[in-house]
């Protein structure tokens, strides 16, 4: 159980508010000029990642009443809880053990009484030897012909993670070529297998659930396509595999439970990517530097666990995110990685958190007064600065971002890295300094510039500065290093989570669009003029009934 906290009504919260009050206006200029141990001061290291918290709006006073905060709300024993296996999946009874299945030091984590370790290793043990038979190429397909190409289907926590990791690590692939379906749009399984011969491809078929509509869809056409082309029903088991905690369903789909996965309600779909859900990454990578992606994100589990929160990544990453969104009123939170490799993090985490942490409703079952999670979004710099940048630099909106580079490429190129990095460091320090009406006159002036022209478009290029970043330097992206920063992200959202004193690891906003789905189906089929909804709705089914 999870300790229940109003935030709102916390001494802390109180006090924050009039902390705000009275340094809202103080600009990031001034707090850096006061304090010259500013940056190690709020800058911590652990291991090959240095993570700098300096350019936020936060003073010493700032912090000490945000971790005040997190010891009214109990995050102390939310932590003990979740890693103790207790069922803080309230609203689904289940425990939250995404710690277990990278669990290195194999300590026993208990679920009524049992140790998981044994069976997270089983599955593991099960992983690496089919990994290892399928990179070896003993792992034969129908026509005695090696596996050449790997689909992985599956989608929401059964496909993000894969495709973030897969893609965030490509520098370290093998000869596998890997493909990812997740969209029910026929569009995404027929381009994909267009290039596809089905003697030399392996399906897995990803899916806590098994019946998750997409998924069992594109598995079905996959299928199809398989044994049009030749293939007999017992060749399906060289071909797919199933990675699910539904045994039941994945026998009645045909797939031999030998090829099954498995996992366990206690992951969640968007934590899974350490679980079984990652083979399509083992397949790719090779299972020891899966391996050491599970060692990165342990030890960040044991920074997480066992640091003082003042100096623990993931707790300040997340009261940093509660300062802006429940004092400042910030919506959303950019992510933004300088490493190309790494363009789908800020899409992962979109899921990652907003399905975590995108609730109303408190864990006393009422709404809460209070907002609840960001708005995440972000692409890969330098892409980014040329598209939406302008509205960071200039907009009416904060934004606070977090800027993520590795010191180390893994494509040395000429000048490309230093050039890359040179704008990491200066994106945060201009959103920072911003630029005054002075140092644009001085500089239109020394352009020439006549006194009329500079009154009128020295405006327009003033930055205000005084916005908040994170920055996050790698020295090198690797599985580990991958994993730990993983962690802190999936670490801080638990730490918002229980602020805000909401359950994040559910996820009932997904269901209502899927229920409506399924009833206007098979209206579709039907030829009929459709009145069962609203207006809108009908009028929309009906001009497509029209069209199609
Ligand atoms: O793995 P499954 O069961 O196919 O679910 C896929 C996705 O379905 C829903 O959208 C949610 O429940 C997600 O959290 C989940 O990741």
């Amino acid at each position: 159980m999870l300790p229940k906290t109003d935030l709102t009504r916390t001494h802390a919260y109180a006090a924050l508010s009039q902390h705000f009050e009275t340094t809202q206006q103080t600009h990031l200029r001034d707090l850096f000029a006061a304090d010259p141990q500013r940056f190690d001061k709020f800058s911590l290291t652990f291991e090959d990642i240095l993570f700098d918290f300096s350019k936020n709006r936060v003073d010493d006073k700032t912090l000490q009443l945000l971790l005040e905060l997190a010891r009214e709300c109990k995050l102390e024993d939310a932590i003990g809880a979740m890693f103790g296996g207790s069922r803080i999946n309230e609203t689904e009874n289940r425990p939250v053990l995404h710690v277990a299945l990278r669990n290195r030091s194999n300590e026993a984590i208990q679920v009524d009484g049992k140790d998981v370790m044994p069976e997270v290793n089983r599955v593991l043990a099960k992983m690496k030897k089919f990994t290892d038979a399928v990179i070896g190429g003993d792992w034969k397909g129908y026509t005695g012909k090696p596996i050449t190409d790997v689909v992985n289907i599956g989608i929401g926590g059964s496909d993000l993670g894969p495709v973030m990791v897969t893609e965030a690590l490509k520098a370290y692939k093998n000869h596998l070529n890997l493909h990812f379906v997740s969209n029910i749009d026929g569009t995404h399984i027929a381009e994909t297998i267009k290039s596809l011969d089905p003697e030399t491809t392996l399906f897995l078929i990803a899916s806590k659930t098994f019946t998750t509509q997409e998924t069992m869809t594109n598995a079905h056409s996959a299928r199809s396509w398989f044994l049009e082309s030749g293939a007999q029903r017992d060749d399906v088991a060289k071909h797919f595999a199933a990675l699910s905690t539904n045994s039941k369903e994945v026998a009645a789909f045909g797939i031999d439970t030998e090829n099954m996965f498995e996992f366990w309600d206690w992951v969640g779909g968007r934590y899974s990517l350490w679980s079984a859900i990652g083979l399509s990454i083992a397949l790719g990578i090779g299972f020891e530097r899966f391996e050491e992606l599970l060692a990165g994100a342990h030890a960040a589990d044991n920074h997480f666990r066992n640091t003082d929160f003042k100096r623990n990544i993931p707790v300040i990453q997340a009261l940093l995110g509660v300062w802006y969104i429940n004092f400042f009123g910030t919506e959303t939170q950019a992510i933004l990685p300088y490493d190309q490799y790494m363009h789908r993090f800020a899409a992962y985490f979109q899921q990652g958190d907003m399905e975590s942490n995108g609730k109303f409703v408190g864990r006393d079952g009422r709404k809460v007064e209070h907002q609840t999670g960001p708005v995440i979004w972000g692409e890969p710099g330098t892409n980014g600065q040329h598209a939406f940048y302008q509205l960071i630099h200039q907009g009416t909106k904060l934004i606070p971002c977090d800027f993520i580079a590795p010191a180390q490429s893994l494509n040395p190129l000429g000048e490309h890295h230093a050039i890359l990095l040179s704008n990491y460091f200066a994106q945060t320090e201009a959103l920072m300094n911003g630029k005054s009406q002075e140092a644009v006159e001085a500089e239109l002036r020394a352009e020439g510039k006549s006194d009329e022209a500079i009154a009128e478009l020295a405006p327009f290029k003033v930055f205000e500065g005084n916005r908040p970043t994170n920055s996050f330097l790698l020295k090198k992206v690797t599985p580990y290093t991958l994993g730990s920063l993983i962690a802190f992200y999936e670490h801080k959202i638990f730490v918002q989570g229980v602020i805000w004193n909401i359950f994040s690891f559910d996820q009932w906003g997904v269901e209502l669009g899927k229920q409506l789905a399924k009833n206007i189906l098979p209206e579709l089929k039907s030829d009929e003029k459709i009145s069962s909804h609203d207006a809108s709705t009908n009028g929309l089914i009906n001009q497509y009934k029209a069209w199609r």
